[in-house]
């Protein structure tokens, strides 16, 4: 029986990312008095090596295909069982690609302890209803609960093996994002707060756009003055497009990690990166690629650019984005990647 004046954190996602943040998330809890010290983490159950995922996580305290070679906390339990998981939890955690969150909520509306709150680490946007939406409003709207966000300069792999970075969580309510920094932020996990929920979403969903085209750009071993140009210009569009769909985004966001720092670090060290320019080397396609080199991890930057061509198509606003639209092409249209350049 959980104690009702404890925080109780669980994880949505056991992926790439969702593996890292339970390291960190695992340890914070054990620090603070009023923090329950288990944190379940929910896993979309598969067979890896003959064995379900969950009962090789819970024996071996690590998760042997999305984050090998690092070892969990033994307080993180990994559970099949979504419901499961959410059962007394009062921080939610939500990090799974964001082409699953829909069914994710489908599955959690009703179902949630009443003092529950969220945080979202997708990187990604919804354009189902048409138009726009935060993955994060989506996820508020369909649980009715406060939703605060956290991006930033982070390729999981490197902060599972505890090298220093900065991360931004955004918020609306302080007491909430004080809630969740207590639960994420680590001396080598070091994390902002900021009141610019839609600022924070947005660099974290569209610098995974900018990747795709650095990683083009890198396919074709144009150099790094031509990578850097590829990331002005992008952050450039980013800005536009948050500030243009999104009234009140701070300038201020784009220098924290979540904006500049993302952009940089994902256009030199992410999977979109590296799948882009193998795009461009192989000729095979981004879904073939992803199967081929991510073993079951997502790529958010492909689907990203088609999203965002869908809401630049329905505001007839196509031409005043012209890297997001070439970015956009190469990946679904055929335009041959030594173009990309022309057209921005
Ligand atoms: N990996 C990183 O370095 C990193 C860093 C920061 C943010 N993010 C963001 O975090 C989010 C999650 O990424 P990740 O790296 O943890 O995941 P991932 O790409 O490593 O793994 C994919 C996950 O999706 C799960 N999955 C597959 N099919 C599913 C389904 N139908 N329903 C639900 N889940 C399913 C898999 O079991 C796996 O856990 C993404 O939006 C990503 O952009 C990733
Ligand atoms: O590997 P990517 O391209 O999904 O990027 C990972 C993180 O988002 C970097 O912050």
């Amino acid at each position: 029986m959980v104690n009702e004046s404890k925080e109780k954190v669980c994880l949505i996602g056991s992926g790439n990312w969702g593996s890292a943040i339970a390291k960190i998330v695992g340890r914070n809890v054990t620090k603070h008095d009023n923090y329950d010290s288990e944190v379940r983490m929910w896993v979309y159950e598969e067979i890896v090596n003959g064995q379900r995922l969950t009962d090789l996580i819970n024996t071996q305290h690590e998760n042997v295909k999305y984050l090998p070679n690092v070892k969990l906390p033994e307080n993180v339990v990994a559970v099949p069982d979504l419901l499961q998981t959410v059962e007394d939890a009062t921080l939610l955690v939500f990090v799974i690609p964001h082409q699953f969150v829909k069914g994710v909520c489908e599955q959690l509306k009703g179902k949630l302890h009443s003092d529950a709150r969220a945080i979202s680490l997708i990187k990604g946007v919804d354009v189902s209803k048409g138009g726009i939406h935060l993955i994060s409003d989506l996820i508020k709207e369909n649980l009715d609960i406060d939703v605060s966000v956290l991006m930033g300069a982070n390729i999981a792999s490197e902060v599972a093996m505890e090298n220093f970075c900065e991360s931004t969580i955004g918020c609306t309510n302080m007491k909430n994002g004080e809630a969740f920094h207590k639960a994420l932020h680590s001396p080598y996990f070091r994390v902002a707060i900021v009141d610019d929920v839609a600022g924070v979403e947005l660099c974290g969903a569209l610098k995974n756009v900018i990747a795709i085209g650095a990683g083009i750009v890198d396919g074709l071993k144009m150099g790094e003055n031509t990578k850097a140009a590829i990331i002005r210009i992008g952050i450039m569009e980013m800005k536009k497009f948050s500030q243009t769909f999104y009234k009140g985004v701070k300038d201020e966001t784009y220098m924290e990690s979540c904006g500049v720092a993302d952009v940089i670090t994902t256009c030199f060290g992410g999977r979109n990166r590296r799948v882009a320019e193998a795009h461009v080397v192989t000729g095979k396609s981004f879904e073939t690629l992803e199967k081929e080199m991510l073993n079951g991890q997502k790529l958010q930057g492909t689907l990203t650019a088609k999203e965002v061509n869908e809401i630049l198509k329905g505001r007839n606003m196509v031409n005043d984005f012209p890297f997001f639209t070439a970015v956009y092409r190469v990946c679904y249209e055929g335009l041959p990647a030594q173009e990309l350049v022309d057209n921005i």
